[in-house]
């Protein structure tokens, strides 16, 4: 199966609707992919924390309108990267959406593990609290966002409940950007599943996001790695390898669980 990041600059020059009809058009173009992912808040902005509340939308709002129909249209699954979704009670989340190929949406995250050490997403969003898995027609997607890398629980327990390919919408800082090569790399390869993770470049709200999306296979090899420039990046992957490592190296087989902790003296 092929898949595909679409790695655009996100700049406070373009308006959200600007750029939901920029990215529309690209997914559009994408026939011939199975599964286009998208980066964390590219329509409003991940750091344009002053757009967020003008720029918030319902899981049916106008993003999801659009790559509903552009996935349609291209007949590939998209993950649409995140939107700031507002829950009719007001709260705003950071929320993965991912379409199949007809267009329909069939699984929504909430991001677990909200940034900024209170302030910024940590205090102005509410957090998820549910682990999501989808089955597709190709394996099963687990959905996981941004600073959600840095918890590896969360992505154990996606393979728990059946991930074999986990897509990463984020917008992650080119000052780390040595803790996103390495970050996904160690979860594809300690996950043992297919990671494709795919960053925002350009900047905004004072933040120059790192580009270097990224597909990374089940034993940790880089399959694709984008620069810093907008840009596609395009990996063919075979799916089967997911059981085929799982089977050679059965690490995930292995696991000792329950272990007490004792208290030296
Ligand atoms: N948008 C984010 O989640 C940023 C995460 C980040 O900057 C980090 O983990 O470092």
């Amino acid at each position: 199966m092929r898949v595909s990041l679409i790695q655009p600059a996100v700049e406070a020059s373009e308006s959200a609707d600007a750029r939901r009809r920029r990215l529309a058009e690209q997914v559009r173009g994408r026939s011939g992919d199975d599964l286009v992912v998208l980066p964390e808040l590219w329509a409003a902005g991940a750091w344009a924390y002053d757009r967020w509340d003008q720029d918030a939308e319902p899981l049916d709002g106008p993003t999801a309108e659009a790559m509903s129909a552009a996935a349609r249209h291209a007949g590939t699954w998209l993950h649409a990267g995140s939107i700031v979704e507002r829950d009719p009670d007001g709260t705003l989340y950071n929320t993965a959406l991912l379409f199949d190929r007809s267009g329909e949406l069939r699984g929504h995250y909430r991001k677990i593990h909200r940034y900024g050490f209170d302030t910024g997403e940590a205090t102005l969003m509410g957090g998820g609290r549910d682990i999501v898995t989808v089955p597709a027609d190709f394996g099963v997607v687990g959905l996981a966002i941004c600073y959600d890398l840095r918890f590896p629980e969360l992505f154990r327990g996606l393979v728990d409940a059946g991930a074999e390919l986990i897509a990463v919408p984020a917008a992650w800082p080119a000052a780390r950007l040595s803790h996103w090569q390495l970050l996904t790399r160690t979860r594809a390869l300690e996950e043992q599943v297919f990671l494709p993770a795919c960053c925002a470049t350009g900047e905004h709200g004072g933040m120059e996001q790192g580009g270097h999306s990224t597909v990374v296979d089940p034993w940790g090899t880089v399959l694709a790695e984008a620069d810093r420039h907008e840009q596609v990046v395009t990996a063919d992957v075979d799916m089967a390898d997911v059981a085929r490592i799982r089977s050679a190296l059965p690490v995930l087989r292995d696991r000792v669980l329950g272990l007490a902790a004792t208290a030296g003296h």
